[in-house]
C-alpha cells in the first residue's frame, strides 16, 4: 500500500504557505515517483492510514517543516571578483561613481569572459550548494555579464547545466541590457539594437530560459530604451522582469505595471503611483535588502508595498558587485528589522511570492496536495526561529522534489570518533 511513498511524519507544526497557514501535529505524504505531495494531514490520522515502517520516511521529531526557499533574484554565475570596489564603497565611493569610473558590472563582464565554462560550472555549483544547505529549493539565475552573444550563451548553458545536475531548480533569466559593453561605450543605441536585434533572436529560442531582464536606471538603460527591448523580447515569448528604481527614481516601476510585467526588483527609490500601479497590474515586487545593507542605502518601502496589498517577494540578490552574499538567515533578518515585514509576510516573501515572482507558484512555493515536495525541515520546533537566530542557518533537511537532497552534516570529531580524554 505504501509503494512509493514517503512520509514525512511527527512534524511538531508544518508551514504551509496557504490556508491553512498553520497545522500542528501534522504529517505529508509525497508520491517519490513523481515528487509531488499527495496528501497533508494531522499526524495521527495519517500514521493510521499509512505503514509509517518504509525506509524512506521521515521523522520529524516535533520539529518545524516549510516550503523550500526560493531566491527568486540572483547573478550566481559570474568569473572573478570586485572586492576592492567593496573596500572602495566602505571608504565613501558610491556604486554609480565606480560605475562611471569604468569599474563595476563591466569589470566583472571581462572576468566572465576569460572564464571557461568549466570554470564558472564549479563556481556556480559551489554556491548552489551553498543555497542548498540553507533550504533553497529554486533559484533564479541571470545573465548579463557577457554583453556580448557568446558569454551570455556560456552564462546561460552554465545555468542550464547546473540545473540538471543539481538538486535545485535554477530558473533562467536572460539580461543582455545589464551595461553597455565597453565594445560599445560612446553607442548605446548601437547596443541596444544589438541586444534587440542579435542577441534576443537566439535566446528567445531556448526552451530553458523563461525571462528576460533590463536594468533601468540613471545611468544605464532609460525606460524607453527598456519599454524597446522587453517588448521585443514578450513578442519573442520571454516575459518581463525589471530591474528599476534602485539608484534614482526613473518611473521604473511604472513601467513594469505598463508591460504587465512579471516583477520589477530593487525599487529603493520607487513613487508612491508606481506602488499603486504595480498593484494594478499584480506586478511583484521582489526587494533586496541585503543590497541596501551592502551599498548602504535606504531600503525599499516594502511595508508601504505590503500595506498597498502587494504580494511582496524577498531575495539575495547574490552578484560580485552590490550584494556579494548569498545568506538567507542575513535576508530573513534584514527583512524582520529593516523592512518592517512580520513573520508570516517574511515566509510568504521566500516561499509562494517569490514563486510568483517566477511565475511557478501553480507547481511551488507552498505545501499543499499536487504541488512539489520541496520543503525543509528546521532544527527548531517553530519557524519563530527562523528570524529570532540572527544570522544562524537552522535548516536541518531539505527534501527536494520527495528526495532528501541536504542532511545536516555531522560534527567532523564525532564522525572520527576523536574525543578527548581526561587528563
Ligand atoms: N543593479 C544591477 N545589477 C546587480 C548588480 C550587478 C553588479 O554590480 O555586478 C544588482 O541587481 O544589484
Ligand atoms: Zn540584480
Amino acid at each position: 500500500m505504501n509503494n512509493n511513498l514517503m512520509i514525512v511524519y511527527n512534524i511538531g507544526e508544518l508551514i504551509t504557505s496557504t490556508d491553512p497557514w498553520l497545522i500542528k501535529d501534522a504529517a505529508i505524504v509525497i508520491n517519490e515517483k513523481t515528487g509531488l505531495i499527495k496528501e497533508i494531514g494531522k499526524n495521527k490520522i495519517i500514521k493510521e492510514k499509512y505503514n509509517l515502517t518504509n525506509n524512506n520516511s521521515i521523522d520529524a521529531k516535533g520539529a518545524s517543516v516549510l516550503p523550500g526557499f526560493i531566491d527568486s533574484h540572483t547573478h550566481f554565475v559570474f568569473g572573478g571578483y570586485r572586492a576592492d570596489e567593496y573596500l572602495w564603497r566602505l571608504e565613501g565611493q558610491s556604486y554609480s561613481e565606480i560605475m562611471e569610473k569604468g569599474g563595476g558590472i563591466v569589470n566583472t563582464v571581462d572576468a566572465t569572459r576569460q572564464t571557461s565554462f568549466d570554470e564558472l560550472l564549479n563556481a556556480g555549483k559551489k554556491r548552489l550548494d551553498n543555497y542548498l544547505q540553507q533550504g533553497v529549493t529554486t533559484i533564479e539565475g541571470k545573465s548579463g555579464y557577457g554583453l556580448n552573444i557568446e558569454t551570455e550563451i556560456k552564462q546561460l548553458d552554465v545555468m542550464r547545466s547546473l540545473n540538471c545536475k543539481h538538486p535545485i531548480d535554477v530558473v533562467q533569466t536572460f539580461m543582455g541590457a545589464h551595461s553597455v559593453s565597453r565594445e560599445f561605450n560612446d553607442n548605446k543605441e548601437g547596443f541596444v539594437n544589438y541586444v534587440i536585434e542579435e542577441m534576443l533572436p537566439i535566446v528567445a529560442k531556448r526552451e530553458d530560459v523563461s525571462f528576460c531582464d533590463v536594468f533601468c536606471d540613471k545611468g544605464v538603460f532609460t525606460t524607453e530604451e527598456t519599454k524597446m527591448i522587453l517588448q521585443e523580447a514578450k513578442s519573442l515569448g520571454l516575459k518581463p522582469k525589471l530591474h528599476v528604481d534602485e539608484i534614482a527614481y526613473v518611473g521604473g516601476a511604472e513601467l513594469a505595471a505598463e508591460l504587465n510585467a512579471v516583477s520589477a526588483e530593487h525599487l529603493l527609490k520607487v513613487s508612491d503611483e508606481g506602488i499603486t500601479r504595480m498593484a494594478e497590474n499584480n506586478v511583484i515586487p521582489v526587494i533586496l535588502p541585503i543590497t541596501a545593507f551592502s551599498l548602504q542605502e535606504k531600503y525599499a518601502p516594502a511595508r508601504k508595498m505590503l500595506d498597498n496589498g502587494l504580494n511582496v517577494a524577498v531575495s539575495t540578490d547574490f552578484n560580485p558587485g552590490s550584494s556579494h552574499s548569498y545568506s538567507i538567515p542575513l535576508l530573513l533578518s534584514l527583512s524582520a528589522i529593516k523592512l518592517n515585514m512580520n513573520l508570516k509576510e517574511i515566509v510568504k516573501a521566500v516561499t509562494i511570492n517569490a514563486a510568483k515572482a517566477l511565475d511557478r507558484d501553480k507547481l511551488i512555493g507552498s505545501l499543499e496536495p499536487g504541488k512539489y515536495a520541496d520543503l525543509i525541515i528546521l532544527d527548531a520546533p517553530s519557524y519563530e526561529h527562523l528570524i529570532y537566530n540572527i544570522g544562524g542557518n537552522i535548516v536541518d533537511t531539505v527534501i527536494k522534489k520527495g528526495s532528501i537532497a541536504h542532511k545536516k552534516d555531522k560534527l567532523y570529531y564525532e564522525k572520527n570518533n576523536i574525543i578527548k580524554g581526561d587528563k
